[in-house]
């Protein structure tokens, strides 16, 4: 029998990394082991958007996309328990992050540098990796974004191995994560941190 959780976790789980770590495939399985709607936040800004996500970037430019992700993930927050995969580059944004600390239970999807060229390769959908070399977008992007991915609840290895394996792993390091930490608690209960004086 493969693994569940013992309780409905109290928050929406939110997947986070790099293209090709596994956020859409592993984020509907996941969901389907523990009989939670899934959404993807990439598919929702094409929904919402009439195109695909690179005539998305042909048509408005990064920027607009960035906007618009931001938007969409708030929205998606709003909503009643789900898993919500991220696209890449969602959690680089520190109003997104603020959020998702707020709301959910974050899960970076860690995987290394090679089988996320592999990965990414299979399909022409991305339009951070159509350009230039995709392994070195991929190890500079890995630079950038790792510290902040690492701001992550929990963080799973999505390695080279059958994808029920992998959500195995998530949804064993999930139930540690809601077993022992103080911050598992619903999101209208959760304390706020004081507000800082600067
Ligand atoms: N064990 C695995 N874990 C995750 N993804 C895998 C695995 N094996 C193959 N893949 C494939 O890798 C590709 C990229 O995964 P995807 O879920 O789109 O990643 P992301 O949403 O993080 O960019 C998909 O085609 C997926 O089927
Ligand atoms: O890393 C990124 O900046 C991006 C990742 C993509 O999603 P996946 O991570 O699901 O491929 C998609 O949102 C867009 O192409 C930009
Ligand atoms: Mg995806």
């Amino acid at each position: 029998m493969r693994p569940t959780l013992r309780q409905r976790p109290p928050r929406t789980l939110v997947l986070v990394g790099l293209m090709g770590a596994g956020k859409t495939s592993i984020g509907r399985r996941l969901a389907a082991r523990l009989g939670l709607p899934f959404v993807d936040a990439d598919h929702e800004i094409e929904r919402a958007a009439g195109c695909s996500i690179p005539e998305f970037f042909d048509r408005y430019g990064e920027p607009a996309f960035r906007e618009g992700e931001r938007r969409v993930i708030a929205r998606l927050l709003d909503q009643p328990l789900q898993v919500l995969s991220t696209g890449g580059g969602a959690f680089m944004d520190a109003e997104t992050r603020a959020l998702v600390r707020q709301r959910a239970h974050s899960i970076w999807l860690r995987a290394e540098l090679d089988l996320l060229v592999q990965r990414t390769a299979r399909r022409g959908n991305r339009p951070l990796l159509k350009d230039a070399d995709p392994h070195e977008t991929l190890r500079k992007l890995m630079d950038l974004r790792h510290p902040y991915y690492a701001q992550a609840d929990i963080t799973v290895d999505s390695g080279d191995r059958p994808a029920e394996d992998t959500v195995d792993r998530v949804v064993e390091a999930l139930q540690a994560y809601l077993d022992t930490d103080a911050d598992s608690q619903p999101p209208e209960t959760r304390p706020q941190p004081a507000a800082v004086e600067s």
